[in-house]
């Protein structure tokens, strides 16, 4: 299996040293090509030693995946320039708000399309990923995008319209996550704890309630109930984290982060004008 990837960023980066890491794609099967900045793709080939090219064509017609990881701002000028070497090639877009009807009409085809969106753990094969596909994806297309999805973690399969729900939770979610380690850390260091081994003791109470939950029967409530003595510091800790509304403020982020992928959409509409227009 060849692939194509478009775009060498963030995703894209996670996506290929997920990939080669899992041993299902060798480095010699994926070709990377971006808009303009030469020293990523170099990075790139040094690193995970991926062909790097310049030639959208050529990158095209050597893969039988087109993996689309460009901004969202930047999908009609990158698909418009793919267009005319895109033949028999599945696209797999991990764009955040740009529909399989956008894409397909960028395209100018109903060629076969399969939304992804994972996350950037990704990169060490622990991403949660859901997946969509149009129409024209075959059964045998669907199995091959999600056995490389698998590959670097679990996948979901999901109607469309879940997909701005699943880049809100679980697309968007690593950097909240990252958000509250940065505040465990912060605290940390205000009630006096060395950095280096907050950071460690951290990381293991993260791991640890993680993998607890996978192991265990009980839902999070219950796990969180089992740590919470009455009168204890746990229950006056969590008092705090009601006064300032914790819980809202999660619900309050997923929501708009939904929301700002359904703006998106709208962004992706207006591409597809310009392109009916034209
Ligand atoms: N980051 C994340 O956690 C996640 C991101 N995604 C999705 O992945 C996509 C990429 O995000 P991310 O990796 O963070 O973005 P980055 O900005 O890190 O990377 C974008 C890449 O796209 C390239 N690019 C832009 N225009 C074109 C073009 N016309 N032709 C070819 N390449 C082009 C850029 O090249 P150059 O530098 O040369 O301009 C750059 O290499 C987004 O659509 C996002 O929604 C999905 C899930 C998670
Ligand atoms: O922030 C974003 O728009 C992208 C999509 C999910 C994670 N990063």
């Amino acid at each position: 299996m060849k692939i194509g990837v478009i775009g060498a960023g963030s995703m894209a980066e996670a996506l290929i040293s997920g990939l080669i890491n899992g041993n299902v794609v060798r480095p010699e099967q994926i070709a990377v090509c971006n808009r303009s900045d030469r020293s990523k793709l170099m990075y790139l080939q040094e690193h995970y030693h991926v062909t790097v090219t310049e030639d959208k064509k050529e990158l095209a017609d050597r893969s039988e995946i087109l993996i689309l990881a460009m901004k969202p701002k930047d999908v009609e000028e990158a698909v418009l320039t793919l267009r005319p070497y895109v033949k028999k090639q599945l696209i797999l877009s991990v764009l955040a708000g740009v529909t399989i009807e956008t894409i397909q009409h960028l395209l100018g085809k109903k060629a076969p399309v399969i939304r992804a969106m994972p996350n950037t753990s990704a990169a060490i094969r622990m991403s949660a990923t859901a997946i969509s596909a149009s129409g024209e994806a075959t059964m045998h297309q669907v199995k091959m995008a999600k056995h490389l999805f698998e590959t670097i973690g679990m996948v979901a399969v999901v109607e469309e319209d879940q997909l701005d729900a699943v880049t809100a939770l679980s697309g968007s979610g690593p950097a909240y996550v990252y958000y509250f380690i940065e505040a465990m850390e912060e605290a940390a260091a205000e009630v006096g704890l060395d950095q280096e081994i907050a950071k460690s003791l951290i990381l293991q109470t993260l791991a640890g309630a993680s993998e607890m939950l996978m192991q265990s029967e009980k839902q999070a409530g219950q796990l969180r109930k089992d740590v919470t003595s009455p009168g204890g510091t746990t229950e006056a800790g969590l008092e705090k984290l009601k006064d300032f509304q914790f819980s809202e403020a999660i619900i309050a982020c997923v929501k708009r982060a939904a929301e700002r992928s359904r703006e998106m959409q709208s962004g992706g509409q207006a591409a597809m004008e310009k392109v009916r227009k034209a």
